[in-house]
């Protein structure tokens, strides 16, 4: 039997290869996890936008959740885009019955551009069913409040909201600082129930940010799964999406992919 570690991602497909299924495929590749997928959605995207989204049959999902259980067990896994309350209840009840671990869920609610990749209806079904079997929470600013039903204006709200996330069953959480002001650095805050911990970042000023939640989140599930502890993968996570904003590709016209290999040519 082999120990290549093994990283799963359970989320949307972007055609424009910046975010979702494509980005956390590269990340896992660059931090050394063998990467899988079960794709929940197809969407016609590229650095403009997201022009169409297809949801893939709750059944398909199944099946694919199933084709991995069966035969391939992950070391880690992730979930980004999950679109409708349906598709959240097949995967949180696979996760249950086969007893997965180190699952990251990224709350994924809305594209750069504005378009909606999780129904409203479909928040409360993330909350109540796959909130509670998250080791890593990993919402943006936006997605805390979601979630928390409050607004995050300052340090203290964070911490707050950081606190009830864990109080609704999630075991860690990071609540990512992309979305604070121009003038804040984007400070990661982590939260294990115990210690607060900031991760700091030195903010770019850039459009090319397209994948980013995606690609932290990604990040963070190859460390796991190469064995890391959950500060460990938070710690290269932030470093790899630091290096991956710094060093932009300049594709497409609008919000610009960020830069996979940039981590491995500085680090490795
Ligand atoms: N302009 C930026 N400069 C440096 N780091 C950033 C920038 N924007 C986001 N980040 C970092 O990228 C990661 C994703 O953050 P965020 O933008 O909040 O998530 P999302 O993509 O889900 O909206 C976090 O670690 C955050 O601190
Ligand atoms: C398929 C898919 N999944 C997720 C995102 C969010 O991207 P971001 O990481 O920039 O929040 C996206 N635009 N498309």
């Amino acid at each position: 039997m082999s120990n290549t570690p093994k990283a799963l991602t359970i989320a949307g497909s972007d055609s424009g290869g910046g975010a979702g299924i494509q980005a956390d495929l590269k990340t896992f590749q660059e931090l050394g996890a063998y990467g899988m997928s079960v794709i929940t959605a197809v969407t016609a995207q590229n650095t403009k936008g997201v022009q169409n989204i297809h949801a893939i049959p709750v059944e398909m999902v199944a099946d694919q959740l199933k084709s991995i259980a069966d035969d391939l067990r992950p070391e880690s896994l992730k979930t980004g885009m999950l679109f409708s309350a349906e598709i959240i209840e097949a995967v949180s009840s696979h996760i249950e019955e086969y007893q997965w671990t180190n699952v990251v869920v990224d709350p994924v609610m809305i594209a750069k551009g504005g378009s909606e990749l999780l129904k409203k209806d479909a928040i409360e079904a993330l909350k109540k069913h796959l909130l509670p079997l998250a080791d890593i929470l990993t919402p943006n600013i936006p997605e805390a409040e979601q979630l928390t039903g409050r607004k995050i204006e300052n340090k203290q709200d964070r911490e707050d909201a950081a606190k009830f996330l864990h109080g609704l069953g999630a075991k860690k959480i990071v609540i990512k600082g992309g979305h604070l002001p121009n003038e804040n650095e984007p400070v990661d805050l982590y939260y294990d129930g115990e210690r607060m911990i900031e991760f700091e970042g030195k903010r770019i000023i850039t459009t090319q940010t397209h994948g980013t939640g995606c690609t932290f989140a990604a990040a963070i599930t190859a460390e796991l799964a190469v064995g890391k502890s959950p500060i460990e993968a938070v710690e290269t996570a932030k470093t790899f999406i630091q290096e991956a904003i710094s060093a932009p590709l300049h594709l497409g016209s609008g919000h610009g992919p960020t830069n996979h290999w940039a981590y491995r040519r500085k680090y490795q």
